[in-house]
C-alpha cells in the first residue's frame, strides 16, 4: 500500500506520549515475527509505508543537509543506504544517525551518553532540531503522522524542512541516489554509475530472486516457527547461493557484473557479510557456510570488504551480532552473543584451515 505523508513540525502534537509504547495485545507486539495465530509460521515481511521520492522540482528537492538518514549498522537494508551514500560521494549532503543495536518492544532506540557498548559514528540522539526528547525512532513517525500504524523500520529518509518521512523503503532510497543529487556532487562521483542502462534489465531479474530467497530468506528461515516454513525457506536459501556462486565462478569479476560496481554488489553484499558471522547459527541457515562452502562468494566478498572503503567502512560487526542475538530474545532467550566465527570476515589472503589445506594438497599454495 502507498500513503502520501502528511504533518509538519508545527502539527507534532502526537496523540501518545513520546516514550509511551502504543497499546498493543500480547498477539501484535512487534517482537512476534510470526503472529503466533498464523499456523503457517511463514515470516511475511510487510511493506514499507512511506513511499516519496527525492525529485529536482518535485515536493522533495535534492539539496545540500535537507535530508536526514535514520540507520541502524545491524540492519542489512538499512546497510545498504550507507554504502550507496558513500559510492556516490553523498557524506557531505544527507547526514545520517545510527540507532542503538538493541531492538525493543518499542522498536529501535536512540543512543544515550550511557550507551558504552555502540561503537562507530553517529550512534548518538537524534540530532535534528526540533526532536529533543526523542528516544525511539517512533517518535519520528508519530510526529510525522499521529495515527501512524506500520512498523518504524530502518532506514528512514526524512526531510527536515518539512519535518516529512520521504521513504523508509530501502530498495528506493538507493536508487534516489543514485541519479537525483546528480547536479550538486563531483564529476567523480557522478560517474559513478550502480544502475548503467545496459544492465537494468539483468540487475533487476537478478534482484527478484536475490530479495526473496537470500536477503528476505535468511529471515524466512530464522524468524519460522514451523519446521516445514523452516525447511522450505532454507533449501530456497541455499539453492540460491548456489546460483550465485555458479554465476560468480562463470563471470570475468570481480564484481557480480564484471569490472564495475553495481547495485546487484550491494544488494547481496549485506546479506553475505552478515552470513557467517550470525546467519548460520542465529537462523540455522547452516546447511554450509560461506567461508569453506563458497569458494566464489567468499572471494566477492573479501575483495569488496577489503578494497572498497565503502563496503568496509559501513560494516559495524559489534551492532549486527549484538543486535540478532540479543534483540531477538524469541530466538535466543538468554542473549548470549556467540564469540565465533573469528574474524567475522577473513583476510583476502586468509583460508580456514580446511581450505588451506585443500590448496597445499593441491599445491596452489
Ligand atoms: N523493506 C524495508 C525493510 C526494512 C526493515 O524491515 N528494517 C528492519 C531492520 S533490519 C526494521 O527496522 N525492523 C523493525 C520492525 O520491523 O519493527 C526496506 O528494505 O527498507
Amino acid at each position: 500500500m502507498v500513503r502520501t505523508v502528511h504533518g509538519m513540525p508545527g502539527e507534532m502534537k502526537t496523540r501518545r506520549g513520546a516514550n509511551e509504547a502504543t497499546p498493543q495485545a500480547e498477539e501484535q507486539k512487534i517482537t512476534n515475527w510470526v503472529a503466533p495465530n498464523d499456523k503457517s509460521g511463514e515470516f511475511k515481511r510487510g511493506q514499507s509505508q512511506f513511499r516519496n521520492w527525492i525529485k529536482k522540482g518535485g515536493e522533495f528537492p535534492p539539496e545540500k543537509g535537507r535530508y536526514h538518514l535514520y540507520v541502524s549498522y545491524a540492519c542489512p537494508w538499512a546497510h545498504r543506504t550507507l554504502i550507496v551514500r558513500k559510492l556516490k560521494g553523498l557524506e557531505d549532503f544527507i547526514p545520517y544517525t545510527a540507532v542503538h543495536w538493541h531492538m525493543g518492544e518499542r522498536g529501535w532506540r536512540f543512543a544515550t551518553p550511557e550507551d558504552k557498548d555502540a561503537p562507530g559514528d553517529n550512534v548518538t540522539a537524534d540530532p535534528v532540531k526540533g526532536h529533543e526528547g526523542y528516544t525511539h525512532l517512533r517518535n519520528l513517525y508519530f510526529q510525522v503522522d499521529p495515527e501512524y500504524k506500520g512498523r518504524f523500520t530502518v532506514p528512514t529518509l526524512y526531510d527536515v524542512k518539512q519535518g516529512k518521512i520521504v521513504s523508509n523503503e530501502s530498495s528506493e532510497i538507493i536508487r534516489m541516489l543514485y541519479t537525483e543529487f546528480d547536479d550538486l556532487i563531483d564529476e567523480k562521483y557522478r560517474n559513478v554509475v550502480l544502475f548503467p542502462e545496459n544492465l537494468q534489465k539483468d540487475i533487476d531479474a537478478t534482484n527478484e530472486w536475490t530479495y526473496n530467497d537470500i536477503n528476505n530468506g535468511v529471515y524466512r528461515s530464522g524468524f519460522a516457527t514451523t519446521e516445514e516454513a523452516y525447511s522450505k525457506a532454507v533449501t530456497q536459501l541455499f539453492s540460491s547461493l548456489d546460483r550465485v556462486e555458479k554465476h560468480l565462478t562463470e563471470s570475468a569479476g570481480p564484481y557480480y557484473f564484471g569490472k564495475n560496481i553495481t547495485e546487484a554488489d550491494v544488494r547481496l553484499f549485506t546479506t553475505i557479510v552478515r552470513f557467517d558471522a550470525v546467519y548460520v547459527q542465529h537462523f540455522k541457515t547452516n546447511i554450509r557456510d560461506i567461508r569453506s562452502g563458497y569458494p566464489h562468494i567468499h572471494k566477492w566478498l573479501r575483495h569488496l570488504y577489503w578494497n572498497v572503503p565503502a563496503f568496509k567502512d559501513t560494516t559495524e560487526f559489534t551492532h549486527i551480532k549484538r543486535h540478532y542475538t540479543k534483540s531477538h530474545t524469541n530466538i535466543n532467550p538468554y542473549s548470549i552473543t556467540p564469540l565465533g566465527p573469528e574474524p567475522p570476515i577473513l583476510k583476502e589472503d586468509e583460508e580456514v584451515p580446511a581450505v588451506k589445506y585443500a590448496l597445499a594438497l593441491a599445491g596452489k599454495k
